[in-house]
């Protein structure tokens, strides 16, 4: 997957998501979640793949190992460029998830990357302390869980711009830091508590932004998207 915002398609629907698509010009970089997963099952991965998308099917897996090795078989088979779990599963469970990816990815394919959610952006400091009973800072947490992430093989993690430098520091700058939260600077955060703008993502190392309602509830999703992709790249309007 190249470096281009890749867009949350939190449709309800594959109608929704095409019709929103089509203004875009060429091959864009998509998420796939729960929402759209749940209602229009793997051939909306395929539809998407056949159409010249790279797809991150963002399904969270979080189960024991054995469940999720046999999920990822599956997940695999269904030409995603990325998958992920939720890292609090363990490195028992990150690492039957890679077994299961390389068992699924057809022949001559090439396994589809894997990251894993350190803490998901909309949880903050004290909600953390609060409710998962973790006695840390925030960034040690998610920092902890990136290092568990590598050491169990995989490719990268999801976390929030916050914590992407510190990650590049102790997991290396080539490990995914693929990151969610992403804002304007005059945008409301909704649920998120950590949030970050395309430039902000750039400058602290973020491999990929991922980017949702800035992009689709805009009243121009286009336009919107340009903007997004020009302050990433840290290009002027023009280029
Ligand atoms: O795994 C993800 O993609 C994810 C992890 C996380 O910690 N936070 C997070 O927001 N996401 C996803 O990223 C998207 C963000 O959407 P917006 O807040 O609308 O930009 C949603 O589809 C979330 O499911």
């Amino acid at each position: 997957m190249n470096q281009s915002p890749i867009i949350a398609l939190d449709f309800h629907s594959a109608k929704e998501a095409f019709t929103f698509l089509e203004p875009f010009e060429g091959k864009v970089n998509v998420k796939v979640g729960m929402q759209l997963f749940y209602k229009e099952g793997p051939a909306i991965v395929e539809r998407l793949k056949g159409l010249g998308h790279s797809v991150f099917l963002d399904l969270k897996l979080h189960d024991i190992p054995n469940t999720v090795k046999l999920a990822m078989e599956v997940l695999a088979s269904h030409g995603a460029d990325l998958v992920n779990v939720h890292a609090a599963g363990g490195q028992a469970m990150m690492e039957a998830a890679l077994e299961g990816l390389d068992k699924g990815t057809p022949v001559g394919l090439k396994r589809p990357s894997i990251i894993a959610v350190t803490q998901l952006t909309s949880t903050d400091e004290e909600q953390m302390r609060r409710e998962q009973l973790i006695n840390a800072s925030l960034e040690q947490s998610v920092l902890h869980f990136a290092q568990l992430t590598k050491k169990s093989g995989l490719d990268g993690v999801v976390c929030s711009v916050h914590e992407a430098s510190a990650i590049a520091e102790v997991c290396g700058k080539d490990f995914l830091k693929v990151t969610p939260g992403i804002r304007l600077a005059d945008s409301h955060a909704d649920d998120q508590k950590r949030i970050a703008t395309p430039n902000t993502a750039r400058l602290a190392g973020s491999t990929h932004i991922v980017v949702g309602r800035a992009i689709t509830k805009a009243s121009h999703p286009r336009i919107a998207y340009e903007n997004i992709r020009t302050e990433w790249e840290g290009l002027s309007k023009d280029e």
